[in-house]
């Protein structure tokens, strides 16, 4: 048995003694692992890369003494959510961190379907269904969290990112209703809505991101808005444009985001009124 030199801290008292975090091999999950068992937290990491995730699982026990256990499964398969509840039944998760997830860019029209859909299947049906088993397990025993990712570019449609935006507009929407239905039942549910950050993500998007925050800072500031807000806008940027962007009709803002779109693509776009 591992002693545990880490932080019992109060997020830990008030959310352990588990998180669960999918996505958590890379980017903004693989910060909120790091954070959480610097916190004192046991860990259990999903995501596709089993080998990153028992790298990070070594790493992790060794530096903070964190128990950590390894679910390597492809959240869009329509089994792995329904298959991961099962498995975690008697695990005691007070958190819940759903980072896995992934965009697209370009004209809609020019998209591969099947990977719309399957965006659609991980960005939505498995947040859903996380959500659903985790807030019933979270209800019964009066405490809890759970943190959604919505996006920046959650809050309008986006040309030339309309599904991903879609997807995102979807958590948003989403977690504002969960939150205020779970709230009464000691559980906290947060939407975390960034605007560029530096991880592999835009490489997968096939975006160019010019200034990014940290995925380091999108965890920190997460965690600290966790049980205080319902929406956290981490770092300058995503503040910055988010009220903005608040400031003008709809449709300024879609054609606002097509700019922005157009400025990570180099393509052009069309934005009727
Ligand atoms: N980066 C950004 O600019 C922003 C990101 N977000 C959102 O934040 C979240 C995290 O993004 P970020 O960390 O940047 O992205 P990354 O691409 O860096 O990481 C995505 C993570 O999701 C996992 N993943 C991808 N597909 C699947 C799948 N089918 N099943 C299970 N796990 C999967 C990946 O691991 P593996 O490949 O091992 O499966 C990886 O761990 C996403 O929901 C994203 O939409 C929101 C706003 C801005
Ligand atoms: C489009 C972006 O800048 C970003 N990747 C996001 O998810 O909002």
């Amino acid at each position: 048995m591992t002693s545990k030199p880490s932080k019992d801290s109060a997020l830990k008292r008030r959310f352990g003694p588990a998180a669960l975090i999918t996505g958590a091999s890379d980017g903004i999950g693989r910060a909120f692992a790091t954070q959480l068992a610097e916190h004192g937290f046991d860990l259990i990491l999903v995501a596709r890369r089993g080998d990153v995730l028992q790298d990070m699982a070594l790493d992790l026990g060794t530096r903070f003494g964190a128990d950590v256990r390894v679910l390597a499964m492809d959240l869009s398969d329509p089994s792995a959510v329904p298959d991961l509840l099962s498995v975690t039944e008697s695990a005691p998760v007070g958190l819940v961190v759903a980072a896995a997830g992934f965009g697209s860019i370009g004209p809609f029209l020019d998209q591969d379907m099947a990977s719309e859909i399957n965006m659609v299947d991980l960005n939505c049906r498995s947040v859903v269904e996380l959500s659903y088993g985790f807030g019933q397990r979270m209800s019964a025993s009066k405490r809890g969290g759970i943190v959604l990712f919505s996006s920046l570019v959650g809050f309008n449609g986006a040309p030339l990112s309309a599904t991903y935006a879609a997807t995102k507009g979807f958590v948003q929407s989403f977690a504002e209703g969960i939150a205020a239905e779970m709230r009464p039942h000691g559980v906290s549910v947060l939407s975390v809505a960034p605007g560029p950050v530096g991880t592999g993500f835009a490489a997968r998007a096939g975006m160019q991101m010019g200034q990014a925050a940290t995925p380091e800072m999108v965890a920190h500031a997460s965690l600290g808005a966790l049980g205080r807000k319902t929406t956290v806008r981490p770092g300058f940027l995503a503040k910055f444009l988010g009220w903005s962007l608040a400031m003008l009709p709809r449709w300024g803002r879609v054609r606002v985001m097509g700019i922005i779109m157009k400025g990570m693509t180099g393509k052009e776009v069309t934005v009727r009124k």
